[in-house]
């Protein structure tokens, strides 16, 4: 048997459209146009892949969309000044750094500059801790966008056992967050996890998000089970010609899908959900920056 394969882009496509009835709305009805900026300092093979497909699909929603490209060697202090004019900046609701960025500058230091009412990545503290104690927070848009994906696949989630590879900040603990809120049994996998394998086999959930391409082959898969592939990965694509490169996930995509009830393509699965998420969460931070009610079906 093989798995359904949850096609993201035309799920994203569905929230991008209720996006840009939110956008035409506040436009309409308070002379708001959302606007989303985003800082990139040095390059990164994921974030150019992001960024790329960011500006595009900012502006087909209608919302305004700013692009900061700085130079790796950018010091802390220049970049701190951007995120402050950002900061002080009415006609921008959303603000975005792409991580990773280089070593000599510090991910929390960067996070900790954002008005937490503009991070639209959920990453700052107080958003982080929000989520955390159940509160109303910017949830991060990657774990935003999983949540939406299977609650329209699965339904009701709870008593399921999800079982999430990675504990970042980004995507790994929040969706860990998300995922217990909506009353599953959540295990948090990482590095040190003495036997990965076993702990896979247990889920109804996997959620990979490591960064390793094809890690988790077919096998550490429970028959039935929804794979959700977070990793973006860029591996050497000889058939394709020398020098060639493609995108895969974390999961071994072929092998896991003969095993699968429903699982997530790389292209064409989380990526796009995660921007049109970023789009939801800048709608959202732009009608809460001005005392709106909130968008419906664009939050958690
Ligand atoms: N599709 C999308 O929209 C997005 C995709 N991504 C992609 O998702 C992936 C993960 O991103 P991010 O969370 O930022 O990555 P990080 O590098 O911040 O975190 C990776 C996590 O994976 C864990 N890990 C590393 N090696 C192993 C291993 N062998 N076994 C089990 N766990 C392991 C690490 O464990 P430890 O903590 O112990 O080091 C860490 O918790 C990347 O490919 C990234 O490009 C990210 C954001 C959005
Ligand atoms: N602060 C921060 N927040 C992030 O959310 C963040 C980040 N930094 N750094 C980089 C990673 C990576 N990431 C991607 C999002 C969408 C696609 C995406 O659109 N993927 C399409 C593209 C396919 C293609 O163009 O070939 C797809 O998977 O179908 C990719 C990668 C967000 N990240
Ligand atoms: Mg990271």
């Amino acid at each position: 048997m093989s798995a359904q394969i949850l096609d993201g882009k035309a799920f994203a496509a569905t929230i991008r459209a209720k996006v840009a009835d939110h956008v035409s709305r506040l436009m309409a009805d308070h002379d708001i146009q959302p606007g989303l900026a985003v800082v990139l300092v040095g390059e990164d093979p994921a974030s150019e892949v992001y960024v790329r497909n960011k500006g595009i699909a900012t502006r087909e929603c209608g919302m305004k969309s700013v692009e900061h490209k700085l130079p790796a060697e950018t010091s802390a202090e220049d970049l701190y000044a951007l995120i402050d004019s950002l900061n002080a900046d009415p006609s921008i609701h959303g603000i975005l750094v792409q991580f990773p960025v280089p070593d000599h500058l510090s991910e929390r230091d960067i996070v900790a500059r954002i008005d937490p009412a503009k991070d639209v990545d959920g990453l700052s503290v107080v958003n982080a801790g929000l989520l955390a104690s159940g509160q109303q927070a910017m949830a991060s848009c990657t774990p935003l966008g999983c949540l939406m994906l299977l609650r329209d696949t699965l339904g009701d989630l709870s008593g399921k056992d999800a079982v999430i590879i990675g504990r970042s900040n980004l995507v790994g603990k929040p969706m860990a967050q998300l995922l217990l809120r909506d009353s599953c049994t959540v295990t948090i996998a990482h590095s040190r996890t003495k036997d990965l394998a076993e702990t896979v086999r247990r889920a109804d959930i996997v959620v990979a998000a490591v960064g390793r391409p094809q890690m988790v082959p077919g096998d550490w898969i429970k028959p039935g089970a929804t794979v959700i592939d977070v990793g973006i990965n860029r591996i050497p694509a000889p058939e394709k010609g020398e020098g060639k490169t493609r995108l895969v996930g974390d999961v071994d995509f072929d092998s896991a899908k003969e095993v699968a009830g429903h699982i997530t393509p790389v292209p064409g699965g989380v990526g796009p959900l995660t921007i049109a998420c970023l789009l939801a969460n800048t709608v959202t931070a732009a009608c809460r920056i001005n005392g709106l009610d909130e968008p419906e079906g664009l939050t958690a």
